[in-house]
């Protein structure tokens, strides 16, 4: 615990911000998305209560992660101005406020949506906690092809709020963030490279290099596109989510077939980089957007 008197005291946009609310979006996105394309019509009460217990407990993981990781935060540009690195609020908080949070969405998605949910919920904040950030990040540059995980789980959280239980297509879209996040995350590791180095942490472009990791980002693309297209082949989603899917993937494809294959130098701007990890968030965005289109529209 510090007893360093703090600069400034913390204030709601601290708490705010401890909830890593930008990244968050998209995963209530796909929480949201996994409950409106189950074949089980939820409650809308209880449809709120379970993508706010969703918010709740992935904004509770993104504080624990601060609490954690306060000296590497310290050390990287991007994240410097967190909340406890610029010493506007101290660990000790952070760590109530984490712990405190992930209690109350893992038992309030246990008493009012079902029990389904909220253990898969409390798997996702444990995985992303302990798995990804307290074991693996500063350990071995796969991190974030096993800590990915975490970040998968809200779609099925979405889904086994609505149906009690999980079932082929939920799982499929685990599997598409999944091998999702390893060309997410690279195509950014790429351009944030020295932040990484200069805090000791393992990424792949740190510890293997930028042609592997380019590698890396095609390889993870092949199966990610295939997965995104079977819940279309296998028929359990129609022509707007395989047409739209279809097409999105193939610009995936190409933008990470760019980036695979350029080397660069060293006063490179890394614009297709930076256009690969743009498209991945919009990307999911679109496909998810489309699999609750097909249902609703179609
Ligand atoms: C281990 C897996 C992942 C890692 C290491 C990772 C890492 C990052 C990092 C470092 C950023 C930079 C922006 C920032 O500092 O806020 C970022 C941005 C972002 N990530 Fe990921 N990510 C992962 C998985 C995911 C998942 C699963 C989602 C959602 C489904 C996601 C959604 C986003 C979004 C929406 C942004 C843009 C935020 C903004 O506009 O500032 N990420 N990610
Ligand atoms: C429902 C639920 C609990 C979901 C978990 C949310 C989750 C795992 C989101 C994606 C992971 C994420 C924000 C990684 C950021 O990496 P980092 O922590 O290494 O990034 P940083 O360098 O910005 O701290």
């Amino acid at each position: 615990m510090s007893t360093t008197t703090l600069p400034m005291p913390a204030d709601w946009r601290d708490f705010l911000a401890l909830t890593k609310p930008r990244v968050m979006t998209l995963v209530v996105f796909t929480g949201l998305c996994g409950m409106l394309a189950a074949p089980t019509h939820i409650d809308p009460v209880l449809g709120f209560t379970a993508i706010l217990c969703i918010a709740l407990g992935a904004g509770a993981a993104g504080a624990l992660n601060q609490w954690y990781e306060a000296d590497l935060d310290a050390k990287m540009r991007r994240t410097e101005r967190r909340p406890l690195p610029a010493g506007r609020m101290d660990r000790e908080t952070a760590l109530q406020f984490g712990v405190g949070l992930s209690a109350f969405s893992v038992i309030l998605m246990g008493l009012a949506v079902n029990l389904a949910a909220a253990a898969i919920l409390t798997a996702s904040i444990l995985f992303y906690v302990l798995i990804y950030t307290v074991w693996l990040k500063r350990r071995t540059p796969q991190n974030i092809v096993i800590g990915g995980a975490a970040g998968a789980f809200p779609p099925l959280i979405g889904w086994a709020a609505a149906t009690g239980d999980v079932a082929l297509l939920p799982v499929l879209l685990f599997a598409l963030v999944f091998l999702w996040t390893p060309p997410h995350f690279w195509a950014l590791a790429l351009f944030v490279k020295t932040d990484y180095a200069a805090a000791g942490v393992p990424m792949l472009p740190v510890v293997a290099g930028e042609r592997t990791t380019r590698n890396q980002i095609g390889l993870y693309t092949i199966p990610m596109g295939v997965v995104a297209l079977l819940p279309w082949v296998l028929h359990l989603t129609g022509a707007i989510y395989g047409v739209v899917t279809l097409v999105s993937t193939l610009v995936f494809a190409v933008l990470a077939l760019q980036v695979a294959t350029r080397t660069t130098g060293s006063d490179d701007t890394m614009k297709p980089e930076k256009r690969l990890f743009a498209w991945s968030i919009l990307y999911l965005f679109i496909v998810f957007g489309a699999l609750v289109a097909d249902k609703w529209i179609a």
